[in-house]
């Protein structure tokens, strides 16, 4: 279990707030936030309660970015050092983690989270991080995988920001559910990275695409969410002990929050129009985790102090809201909890995991300082009052194979201490001792086997997925019912004709020859086949030929050919009559795919119609 952690910045007076006498409404101290109602300073005293004038609220993190000059600045590093450390941290052990930028328009998100050129936030600072930490491992014992995705929401709609050329007009992505993993944006791009250029081309890619939408529409920017996911593996492999977590990082620019409150947006809800849905209904989950969570923590206050019958004061785990209404905090045992309605908007379904589920979370509540913004501000700091009342359960998210790697282990640990004990106190009858002590043994035995296996086989498979990804860019996106394997080098892919081959085999074409054919008719052949004939296959920068080898049947779309001929994306190769490929050309695929578009020709066009090969 771990609450939300919060942490609230403060950012500079605008140039039109300083130029109103700058008058200040917030104040920073340690870790609370204090908030002054100015517009109550003229009243006469006793007409107003004190309460009402100066609001305090605690949070985990306070950070005063008004002034450079003043000495209690905090700066983009030292939020890092807090917010970026503890994302960094968690994702290290295995953790999903979630960062998210909360507050009005114009109050310093996007400042926080991407920040400017000169003074990077806290998404490229993670990066870096991230692939700092890498270097910390140079011994080759752990080897990890980065891959990313970033999409917007606007206006419910998902836009994947990282998918260029055509991809780029399809206009929403669907959000779907898997039934373990849970929310996911259906073809979204995910980009595998392996240095801090590649993931900040990334991101800056995205972020150039959310702004070239807001140049087109006015309100993009103040009413679009982007959420920039890391997916960090990583494996080790230390003393023979597998070990390999999964995290993903959430780091969330969300979009400005006056239209938050429900009560604005209630009546243009009903009419349908364009509202930021998707703030409103996180108004509304926030709220309603934090109220279940204050539910369940009193009812256990309760349980506890009716079990403790020698009626001794109980420290109530109490919300840090201290003028913020916290709402149904005094609800007895009998109240139910509150639905949480994840599903009523695509922010929050996606978010799901990071909103009371499986997620360490951090919001950073931005906020302005000028008594101009009082309401927002407010408003904002009873949001993220409430925020921090949410409590998760966070999880290590190990792969199923090493899990039970290291479930087996513990039981040969049990096993073994068991004989042990046994051989400790021997049985007076030795035959019934022995038989006991051989049936253990033999367990631990065969446990040691399909440990050693499994490691085998865990290590193997990481190895070739890692060189896998790593040297061709294979995208590999798990479907709920199928696997997309998305590679941008040319590529085999086997038309088995044996109706007993169950495989799917993909043979990348690297760049120099590939020798293909049984092993004792061409030399050392790469893709080895069994029996027809052999061929070689030359790949010169991106120019694909195919050679066939004397002694064999070599077709080319059903045609025999006896010199060599260039490849094209979608052709088929026939060798010896038995084995059969399908020739894939990404590069080219794209551009004819262009081409397709642009002439309006049917899918049944062949490379040859759109674009007549070279001799
Ligand atoms: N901590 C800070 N230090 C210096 N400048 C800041 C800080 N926070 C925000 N700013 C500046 O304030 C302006 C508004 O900030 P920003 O664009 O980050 O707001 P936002 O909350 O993301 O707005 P929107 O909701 O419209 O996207 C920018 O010019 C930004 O550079």
């Amino acid at each position: 279990m771990a609450n939300v952690k919060v942490a609230i910045r403060v950012r500079p007076p605008t140039a039109r707030e300083g130029a109103d006498g700058g008058k200040l409404a917030v104040q920073v101290e340690d870790k609370s936030v204090r908030i002054q109602n100015g517009k109550l300073d003229g009243r006469a005293d006793g007409a107003v309660d004190s309460r009402e004038k100066l609001l305090e609220f605690g949070f985990d993190y306070c950070y005063w970015s008004v002034d450079p000059a003043d000495p209690h600045y905090a700066s983009q590093e030292e939020v890092f050092q807090d917010l970026g450390v503890l994302v960094l941290s968690g994702a290290s052990e295995g953790y999903n983690v979630c960062l998210f930028a909360y507050g009005q328009t114009g109050s310093g998100k996007t400042y926080t989270m991407m920040g400017t050129p000169d003074s990077i936030g806290l998404t490229p600072r993670i990066c870096q991080g991230l692939f700092r930490s890498e270097d910390t491992f140079p011994d080759g014992q752990n080897s990890s995988r980065v891959e990313i995705s970033f999409l917007e929401i606007y206006n419910e709609r998902v836009r994947d920001l990282l998918r260029g050329g055509e991809q780029k007009k399809k206009a929403s992505l669907r959000v779907r559910e898997h039934p373990e993993k849970g929310p996911y944006v259906q073809d979204l791009s995910q980009h595998v990275v392996s240095d801090c250029k590649q993931a900040m081309d990334l991101l800056e890619e995205g972020i150039a695409n959310r702004i070239t939408a807001a140049t087109h529409n006015h309100d993009a920017s103040s009413r679009s969410h982007a959420i920039f996911t890391i997916q960090y593996t990583q494996a080790i492999l230390e003393n023979d002990r597998p070990s390999e977590t999964v995290s993903k990082i959430n780091l969330v620019d969300l979009a400005g929050s006056e239209r938050a409150d429900p009560h604005y947006c209630r009546d243009r809800l009903t009419e349908g129009s364009n509202i930021n849905k998707s703030l409103v209904t996180l108004g509304i989950v926030i709220s309603a985790l934090a109220q279940n969570s204050q539910m369940s923590s009193s009812c256990q206050s309760i349980n506890s102090m009716a079990s403790e019958a020698d009626g001794s004061t109980v420290g109530s785990h109490s919300s840090s809201l201290s003028g913020g209404g916290g709402g149904g905090a005094g609800a007895g045992g009998g109240r139910r909890h509150c639905f949480i309605p994840y599903r009523d908007s695509v922010l929050t379904w996606l978010l799901k995991d990071s909103l009371g589920g499986n997620s360490k979370t951090i919001m950073v509540a931005t906020v302005s300082p000028s008594a101009h913004s009082y309401n927002e501000t407010l408003s904002t700091l009873r949001y993220a009052a409430h925020a921090r009342n949410i409590v998760n359960k966070p999880r290590v998210n190990e792969d199923a194979n090493v899990r039970l790697i290291r479930e087996l282990r513990e039981e040969i640990d049990r096993l073994k201490s068991m004989l042990l004990s046994f051989e400790m106190q021997r049985n007076p009858s030795p035959s019934l001792s022995d038989e006991r002590d051989g049936n253990l043994s033999d367990m631990v035995l065969q446990n040691e086997l399909k440990v050693q296996q499994l490691t085998k086989d865990w290590s193997e498979s990481w190895g070739d997925k890692t060189e896998l990804l790593e040297k061709y860019s294979v995208d590999i996106n798990r479907e709920r019912a199928g696997f997309l394997i998305n590679s941008l080098a040319p590529h085999l892919v086997t038309l088995d004709r044996d109706v007993l081959s169950t495989g799917v085999v993909f043979y990348h074409l690297r760049e120099g020859v590939t020798h293909m054919g049984p092993q004792n008719q061409c030399e050392e052949p790469q893709i080895v086949l069994q029996g027809g004939a052999s061929c070689e296959i030359e790949n010169r920068g991106g120019v694909v030929t195919l050679r066939p080898l004397p002694g064999g049947c070599c077709l080319l779309n059903d045609t025999e050919i006896t010199e060599p001929c260039r490849l094209a994306q979608g052709m088929v190769i026939t060798l010896g009559g038995v084995h059969r490929f399908r020739f894939n050309h990404p590069a080219e695929a794209a551009v004819l795919r262009e081409r397709r578009l642009a002439s309006e020709v049917g899918m049944n066009c062949t490379y040859i119609d759109l674009c007549p090969l070279d001799p």
